[in-house]
């Protein structure tokens, strides 16, 4: 079980601008410390998203890592994000899981995980994200890429027309602008109607991920 009610989490989830995705840093060895200063700097949601070895993390290693992340969450009043795996976030107690469009159906994530945990969706089209939009047992969605990324190779770019469609849909559901975002480019990302972002790179690149963080959420109000 979440350590928050499910009225906690979407409180939570309803107050939150920046959501970052990270990999487990094991290379750098430093996840603590990075989720640490990402979440100093304003993090709402962190989400452990680990593909670096081109594909999932074994279920040991990503429950080890998500176990730190659980830590630094707690003690920055943030959510933690699971990615794709309803059973990893039923075991771990996260706040959120992330599904896309290949990931298992909401109505089987809801099965395992009930309804005191926040269920999130990619979409990449208006289609795609009018349904997330709509759907029951989905609490918040993301559009995009907004650019192309390496984050997600070979996943077409709807581009920003597709943050502007969804910001003039007239939905009233919290939704994520992702893909390709940074500090240079978040102007043009609230311009076209965004007022969430989700980023990767743009923290877990950064020399100093705190005053990235900073930047980003001080934009994001
Ligand atoms: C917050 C958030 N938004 C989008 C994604 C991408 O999900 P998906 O399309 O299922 O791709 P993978 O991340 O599983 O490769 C995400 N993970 N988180
Ligand atoms: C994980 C992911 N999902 C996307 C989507 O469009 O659903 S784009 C993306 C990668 C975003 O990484 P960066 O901030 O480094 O560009
Ligand atoms: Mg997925």
């Amino acid at each position: 079980m979440p350590a928050l009610t499910g009225d906690q989490i979407r409180a939570r989830l309803a107050d939150a601008r920046l959501y970052l995705c990270t990999d487990a840093r094991t290379c750098r060895g430093d996840l603590a410390e990075f989720a640490d200063a990402a979440l100093a700097g304003g993090v709402d949601i962190v989400q452990l998203r680990d593909k670096t070895g081109g594909g999932p993390l074994e279920a040991k290693q990503e429950i080890a890592a998500l176990e730190v992340l659980a830590e630094a969450c707690a003690r920055h009043g943030a959510l933690l994000s699971v990615n794709d795996r309803a059973d990893v976030a039923l075991a771990v107690g996260a706040d959120v899981l992330h599904l896309g469009q290949d990931d298992i159906p909401v109505p089987l994530a809801r099965r395992v995980l009930g309804d005191d945990v926040v269920i999130g969706r990619s979409t990449h089209s208006a289609e795609q994200a009018a349904t997330a939009a709509a759907e029951d047992g989905v609490d918040y969605f993301c559009t995009g890429p907004c650019w192309p990324t390496p984050t997600k190779p070979g996943r077409h770019a709807p581009g920003l027309d597709l943050v502007r469609s969804t910001a003039a849909s007239g939905n009233t559901r919290p939704w994520f602008a992702i893909g390709g975002i940074d500090q240079a480019r978040l102007p043009e990302v609230l311009d076209a109607g965004a007022s969430r972002i989700v980023v990767v790179r743009a923290l877990t690149e950064a020399e100093d991920p705190k005053a990235a963080a900073e930047a980003l959420r001080d934009r994001l109000g």
